[in-house]
């Protein structure tokens, strides 16, 4: 997908459906798949509701992907208008569309999916021709199953904030991601103070004032190593799961004055793509699935108890906003259940 070619994906008890990311896809490729035909676009049910596409979908599951069929005016632009909400405010869309559910409907969420994990925007080209590779949602679940995380090393790691810690690196044989647990301090017998990290270059590394990441990061260090022990664990959900180029499409559309709920939904994806299962499966690697979590977002304490992990107490985490992180903190206790 990320070169450029057609794959197929194919869900059991469903016709396979052969699909060309539009993303990367360029002129010739998309004319080589469609053989000169207009052709159909696939989008994700979040996208066609921001595009008003989805009131011709009567009792549709309201999660299914939804197929924009054919038409003369569908050419290459108007898709890439499809896919990319960056333009939506500035050319209003050609049209008329017609929409309707995808009937692969498991083959469509899947193909959503992976759009996600390769770090592309959710759309495609539809039922043309050239793909050489049929994915299954069962091979992605195998790739996104925490359980083959494995321990691959540690070492002593002293950081500013605490001089005495330990970095453990985790990966699993079929994903690039390399987490990481920070052990802080030493056991004392009692349950760890635990705080998730969720990867934020812009935060954590060049200091963006338009989240709190930066800051909570280091905080969380020092309260780890005032509480006397606990594990800071680094995890590559860069963009709350959606990749570093799709959250910064999000601030994009921030700048258009959408909040970062909205931004994530018009490019079509959930508001959290975080899988917090990964989490659960470094601390139990680790020996430790009692915690007492640092967090202020109801959604992680939900997520490790779902995986397994008896947190007995949240801890608060906030920090003082700025003006530029006001909005977005706001926008987290007023949409997204958090605790502030
Ligand atoms: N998609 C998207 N991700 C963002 C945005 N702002 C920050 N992030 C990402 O959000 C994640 C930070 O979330 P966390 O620090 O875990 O915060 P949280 O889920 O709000 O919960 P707590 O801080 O534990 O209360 C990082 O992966 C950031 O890259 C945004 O506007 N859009
Ligand atoms: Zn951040």
């Amino acid at each position: 997908m990320r070169r450029g070619w057609p794959i197929a994906m194919q869900a059991p008890g469903e016709t396979p459906l052969s699909l060309l990311a539009i993303e990367t896809a360029d002129p010739a490729g998309w004319q080589a798949f469609t053989q000169n035909e207009p052709g159909k676009v696939l989008i994700s049910h979040g996208r066609a509701a921001t595009l008003k596409l989805t009131n011709q979908l009567a009792a549709a599951d309201p999660d299914s992907p939804v197929v924009v069929a054919a038409a003369p005016w569908l050419d290459f632009s108007t898709a890439l208008a499809l896919a990319d909400p960056q333009l939506d405010l500035a050319t209003p869309m050609k049209g008329p569309f017609r929409t309707a559910p995808v009937d692969a409907t498991a083959a469509g969420l899947a193909a959503i999916r992976l759009a996600r994990i390769a770090g592309l925007l959710p759309a495609f080209f539809l039922d043309g021709i050239g793909a050489e590779v049929t994915i299954t949602p069962q091979a992605i679940d195998a790739h996104q199953d925490a359980r083959a995380l494995r321990l691959a090393t540690r070492a002593r790691l002293p950081v500013d904030g605490a001089e005495q810690a330990e970095i453990v690196a985790f990966r699993a044989p079929d994903s690039s991601d390399e987490h990481v647990a920070l052990l802080i301090g030493q056991p004392n017998g009692a349950p760890p103070l635990v705080r998730l990290h969720s990867e934020c270059l812009t935060g954590d590394v060049l200091g963006s004032l338009k989240c709190d990441c930066g800051p909570q990061l280091h905080a969380a260090i020092t309260a780890i190593a005032a509480n006397g022990w606990g594990i800071l664990l680094y995890l590559r959900q860069e963009g709350r799961g959606i990749g570093l180029v799709n959250k910064l499409r999000a601030y994009a559309l921030q700048d258009q004055g959408f909040d970062t709920v909205d931004a994530n939904t018009r490019l079509g994806f959930a508001v959290d793509a975080r899988d917090f299962g990964v989490a659960a499966r470094m601390l139990e690697l680790l020996g430790r699935t009692q915690v007492r979590l640092m967090t202020n977002n109801p959604a992680k304490v939900e997520g490790l108890e779902a995986a397994g992990i008896d947190v007995i107490e949240r801890v608060p985490h906030a920090l003082p906003p700025n003006p530029h992180n006001a909005r977005y903190l706001a926008t987290k206790r007023d949409r997204t259940g958090h605790q502030l």
